[in-house]
């Protein structure tokens, strides 16, 4: 999917939501534990209650690989019914990857072309040549960890090296990469106050934006500092939309939580 096609979705839906498929069997209403696949099962009752509210969705590769050859079959089922039942949306595999070219390459063919998701997260520790191989598929998007959510991101990712914090490197020397207009960037919600000077070095990248909900970031201010011409966000909620309620009528509640998002989208998109 192209970038235009992503933004022209969002502007359509009034909704740069991306909800996380984060799906864990002892969070999902006990009655789905009967179905032979109970992870499709509820994913694909989220898909539909949802698709109309969000522009992409985001399954978290561990819930899946945690019930070995089972999760990976739940999660080949749920991007196949996703590109075959709602193509315009936007898929991300957040899989964390990234390793010497030519694993990295096999990883790339994994999700982009054996799976068919439309973008990846990727770790940039290991640097250019394991980004590169991610880059080199057209049409799809690596999004590079840039400043996470989490409290381990002040460990490494705000340090000061050679007198600029490595979260700001990472994104200066990735714009460097051949291919570098597939680049989108992960940053976490709950560190909205850098979103000014990361907009100063990256001024247009899509960026992924985790930790709104169960992690406490706010939408309002992440869209102060981060909107951009065109949008330029997306907004992830995981756990605050797809665990709304364990109770038989859970694929409603999910949608009431993810209208509940997509209405403030609404708002902020038409004042911007
Ligand atoms: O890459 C990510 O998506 C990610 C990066 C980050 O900095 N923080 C973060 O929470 N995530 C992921 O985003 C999702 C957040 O889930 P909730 O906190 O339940 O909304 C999880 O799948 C995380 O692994």
């Amino acid at each position: 999917m192209t970038t235009q096609q992503l933004v022209d979705q969002i502007r359509k839906k009034k909704s740069f939501l991306c909800i996380g498929l984060d799906t864990d069997l002892e969070k999902i209403p006990s009655h789905l534990l009967e179905e032979e696949d109970p992870i499709f099962e509820f994913n694909k009752a989220i898909i539909d209650a949802t698709h109309q509210l969000c522009v992409a969705y985001k399954p978290n590769i561990a819930f899946y690989e945690a019930y070995g050859l089972k999760g990976w079959k739940s999660l080949e089922r749920t991007i196949d019914y996703l590109n075959k039942n709602y193509p315009e949306i936007f898929t991300i595999a957040d899989a964390k990857r990234g390793d010497i070219g030519n694993t990295s390459t096999r990883y790339a063919k994994a999700f982009f072309e054996e799976l068919s998701f439309d973008s990846i997260t990727i770790a940039p520790y290991m640097g250019k040549d394991s980004v590169e191989p991610f880059l080199a598929f057209q049409g799809k998007h690596t999004i590079l960890l840039a400043l996470t959510s989490n409290e381990g991101a002040f460990d490494y990712q705000t340090q000061i090296i050679d007198g600029t914090e490595l979260y700001k490197k990472v994104l200066k020397t990735s714009r460097t990469y051949e291919n570098s207009k597939n680049l989108m960037y992960v940053v976490g919600a709950t560190k909205a106050e850098y979103l000014t000077a990361i907009r100063e070095i990256i001024p247009d990248n899509f960026l992924l934006v985790p930790g709104v909900g169960a992690q406490g970031g706010s939408l309002q201010e992440v869209c102060r500092y981060g909107l951009t011409k065109d949008v330029g966000l997306l907004i992830n909620s995981s756990r605050g939309i797809i665990y709304a309620s364990d109770s038989a009528n859970f694929a409603k509640a999910a949608k009431i939580e993810a209208e509940k998002l997509q209405n403030q989208m609404a708002v902020l998109l038409d004042s911007n």
